[in-house]
């Protein structure tokens, strides 16, 4: 199988504060992720720059959308996104515009799973639709309330469906591995890199561990 991917989550509102970020922690990372509230904030302008930037590396565009889903997907496709996010909530429909999107530019529509009540069938039959990752996501507001995504992806990785999955919510490096090993193709880190003392210490810890497993 091949090495799972470490994906930044880069969550600042501040925008220079993200390219920094991204450039600090760039040799230890496979996937930028344009977090929701700095995608929201900054737009499509830092698809376009970090494209430019890194042409080398995957941009995830965090967009959560909620409806209508290729219309919302298609200018972030364009401006040189990899993968985008569309809520397993927002129903079918809505999915399936973001996997057309996808499709039409050559990319990848992950389905997050973040708040679905029936998570197995959101991921059967979205995967059915044509997703082409699941993402196994405890959010920062359930984090705080003390909740992990670790029931969710062996839930989810026991499916064995034609998918990557993708996993994210407070993934650190005491527990990288773990996600590794339960069946993690993506591994999303957010504050245990942007919140460390050295950010760029702390990726390249997380690269170490997921490469030691
Ligand atoms: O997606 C995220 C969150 O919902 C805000 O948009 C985070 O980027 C994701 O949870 C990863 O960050 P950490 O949980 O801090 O690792």
């Amino acid at each position: 199988m091949a090495k799972p991917l470490i994906q930044i989550a880069l969550d600042s509102l501040d925008y220079n504060a993200t390219i920094a970020l991204a450039e600090t922690v760039a040799p230890h990372v496979d996937i930028f992720e344009i977090g929701t509230p700095c995608i929201k904030h900054n737009g499509v302008n830092l698809v376009k720059d970090l494209r430019a930037r890194f042409p080398e590396k995957l941009i995830l565009v965090d967009l959560k959308t909620m409806d209508a889903g290729e219309y919302e997907a298609t200018p972030f496709y364009a401006a040189g996104a990899d993968i985008c996010t569309v809520l397993g909530v927002s129903g079918l429909a809505t999915c399936k515009g973001v996997i057309k999107a996808a499709n039409a530019h050559g990319a990848e529509a992950q389905i997050d799973l973040i708040n679905v009540e029936d998570k197995v069938a959101c991921a059967r039959a979205t995967a059915e639709a044509g997703a082409h990752i699941m993402g196994v996501h405890t959010g920062l507001d359930a984090q705080a309330a003390g909740h992990t995504p670790f029931g969710d992806l062996s839930d989810i990785a026991r499916l064995g469906l034609n998918v990557r999955i993708s996993v994210a919510g407070g993934i650190k490096a005491s527990t990288v591995q773990d996600v590794v090993r339960a069946g993690a193709n993506i591994i999303v880190v957010g504050a245990a890199i942007y919140g460390a003392p050295s950010p760029a210490d702390a990726a390249r810890e997380i690269r170490e561990l997921v490469e030691a497993v």
